[in-house]
């Protein structure tokens, strides 16, 4: 049949045939949206064929990666030889996404045979102009590999799993192995980086954070923007980042694919995805510097201390942090520290992060665009003095404030602070103000029994645990399938801040139990609070101080109920690296960079899926 085209230049793609697949007919339909292929008789398999079709046969144009010719290169000679020989062909190959459960994503090829090398031609020039108008692939990737993340895989993954799928896309790929911590960062600023689309790393988050700090401060740097002043509005540089999972914990790609499958983040790159995701700028609380950018996990206390651990036992690989969890766990350090915080505007009704029932965050998430629309918004309206004046009254539902004048706004919310006990007010309790906290040393009576009980011999009793955690994505990795905040946004313009009090070892491990499986909350417990901010600060008492008044002359009402023992300092571990400084100011940048991904899909568990046999595709699940 002849085929029928109504003109690839033309907004309407529409091309269909009979053409045969696995030696039947079908009905091949070809549009701007999809491809489909339909028997082209009521009955033409048997029956124990048509349980082995579960193919949906319908796909969206996105989802092709490439179509291709397929060659007949060899013909039998007269004398029997095999001869190659080059024929034009009348058969093209679809390479088409399937989804396979828990969130993987595979290579699926369909093979079209056509009536003519003609109509073969038209085909796969029609898919492949289609492909190029209604996608935004990238055709050049700049790629980071490094070889001491995770399990020390990374280029083997590359090589064995990812370069073919590159090769197939027809994206042509520059790699650079690192050869040294920060390579990668160094690289990216000092590179003219136009000729490429996007920056890809193959490694773990550590590796992630440093092409994402290179390519926010590359292109900040270039718009003129003061990186180190903290009113400045950071601009989203155009490049994209993709991560293919080779570290240890690989949280990133979790929570923006659902899954740390080298294959499925390569096809997110191919498919071109695009998402805007939050990230906060971490500075120094006393002098106001640029730090750096987080884009997962901020946590001082127990999390800085593991990692602070860890980092001494890199060559036991990804099981360190395990071993130095369970050793910083029998510490059960506490810490003292004051935080000032800006609370986020509910979005939506049941948008808090302590919610079971809370919105979660998937691919297309309408918190995340309502959020995005409302930073827009901010920036256009964009007046320091109407800041001010307005920020006394905020309250949780008022309107978006734009944070960006955040030290007037943290200014003028002094005056109506109010220094709290957090073991005798649930932060629950507190709205609309942006109260400080500051952890109790002493423990109640009813606490204190429990401490001795475990602890039998720990005569120091200095059980108190005390950790922040700032989550701007959900942290969901391995260990943790629902993340250490579950209902965490990718785009909403806000972290979620967990705060752990006063917790003994009984009552930290039942939250870190709760964190690691899916029974109840982690955040249900009286010494937890969690809440969703825009920003925050945190000071600590100087060093080896005896005295927590000296972090500032305006916390100077705080008790210290120690003053014989200096006080100790934790660390912060931001995205897997110390930053020493623990006075900080953390500020949430919304949707600051693109990432080839597009979130974890909301699909049922049980997905009907294609069968390894499936002979409407050569099935590879
Ligand atoms: N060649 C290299 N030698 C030593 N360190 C490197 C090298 N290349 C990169 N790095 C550094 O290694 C750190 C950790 O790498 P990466 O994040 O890939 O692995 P990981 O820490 O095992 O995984 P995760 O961060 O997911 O837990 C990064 O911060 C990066 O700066």
């Amino acid at each position: 049949m002849a085929p029928s085209l109504e003109g690839v230049s033309s907004s309407e793609v529409n091309l269909e045939d009979v053409l045969t697949l696995a030696n039947k007919p079908f009905n091949v339909k070809l549009n701007n949206k999809h491809i489909s292929w339909n028997y082209k008789k009521k009955q033409p398999f048997s029956n124990k064929e048509k349980k082995n079709w579960t193919c949906k046969n319908k796909v969206p144009i996105e989802e092709v990666i490439a179509v291709e010719y397929v060659e007949r290169a060899s013909k039998q000679t007269e004398d029997g030889d095999m001869e190659m020989v080059s024929l034009n062909s009348s058969i093209f190959r679809l390479h088409i996404i399937k989804r396979a459960p828990k969130y993987v994503w595979r290579m699926k090829a369909v093979e079209l045979h056509c009536s003519n090398s003609a109509q073969c031609a038209l085909w796969v020039d029609t898919i492949r102009s289609l492909l190029e108008k209604y996608t935004n692939r990238p055709k050049s990737l700049l790629v980071f590999i490094n070889p001491y993340g995770g399990k020390r895989k990374a280029k083997k993954i590359f090589d064995e799993k990812v370069a073919a799928i590159f090769d197939l896309a027809g994206i042509t790929s520059h790699v650079i192995i690192t050869e040294r911590a920060d390579h990668a960062k160094e690289y990216i600023q000092s590179r003219d980086l136009n000729r490429y689309d996007g920056i890809v790393c193959v490694g773990g988050d550590g590796m992630f954070a440093e092409l994402l700090n290179g390519v926010i401060n590359l292109h900040n740097t270039r718009m003129r923007v003061d990186l180190d002043d903290c009113n400045s509005r950071l601009m989203q540089p155009p490049m994209r980042i993709g991560v293919i999972p080779a570290g240890s914990t690989d949280t990133v790609a979790y929570c923006t694919t659902g899954i740390n499958d080298a294959v499925t983040s390569a096809l997110h790159i191919v498919v071109g995805d695009s998402m805007a995701i939050d990230v906060c700028s971490v500075r120094n609380g006393l002098t106001g510097k640029l730090i750096r950018f987080c884009v997962s996990m901020l946590g001082y206390g127990f999390y800085g201390d593991v990692l602070r651990d860890s980092e001494n036992l890199r060559w036991m690989g990804p099981v360190r942090y395990d071993y130095s969890g369970f050793r910083t766990f029998l510490k059960n350090r506490s810490y003292d520290a004051m935080i000032s915080y800006l609370p986020s505007q509910s979005l939506q009704d049941n948008h808090h992060p302590g919610l079971e029932d809370g919105l979660r965050c998937y691919s297309g998430c309408q918190v995340c665009k309502s959020a995005s629309l409302l930073d827009l918004n901010g920036s256009l309206s964009l007046d320091p003095s109407a800041i001010s004046d307005t920020a006394c009254s905020l309250t949780p539902t008022t309107p978006e404030l734009d944070v960006d004048d955040i030290s007037v706004m943290y200014k003028t919310l002094s005056t109506s602070m109010t220094n709290i006990s957090i073991a005798s007010r649930p932060m629950s309790t507190l709205s609309g103000v942006s109260p400080r906290i500051r952890g109790k040393r002493l423990l109640g009576s009813l606490l204190l029994s429990i401490h001795f009980f475990l602890a039998v011999n720990d005569t120091a009793c200095i059980m108190h645990s005390f950790c922040i955690n700032a989550l701007t994505i959900s942290c969901k990795c391995s260990t943790v399938p629902e993340g250490v905040s579950p209902a965490c946004h990718l785009g909403d313009g806000s972290t979620d801040l967990v705060l752990v009090y006063d917790a003994s070892r009984f009552n930290y491990l039942r939250h870190l139990i709760r964190i690691t499986t899916k029974t109840s909350s982690q955040f249900d417990f009286g010494f937890v609070d969690v809440m969703r901010v825009k920003a925050f600060k945190v000071r600590v008492p100087a060093q080896g101080s005896t005295d927590s008044s000296q972090v500032s002359t305006s916390f100077h009402r705080l008790e210290n109920v120690e003053k014989t023992t200096p006080l100790p300092v934790s660390s912060w571990n931001c995205d897997g690296e110390i930053i020493e400084e623990p006075n900080i100011d953390v500020r949430v940048h919304c949707q600051l960079v693109k990432l080839f991904a597009r979130g974890i899909e909301s699909y049922p568990t049980k997905m009907k899926q294609c069968a390894p046999n499936c002979i409407s595709c050569d099935g590879i699940l």
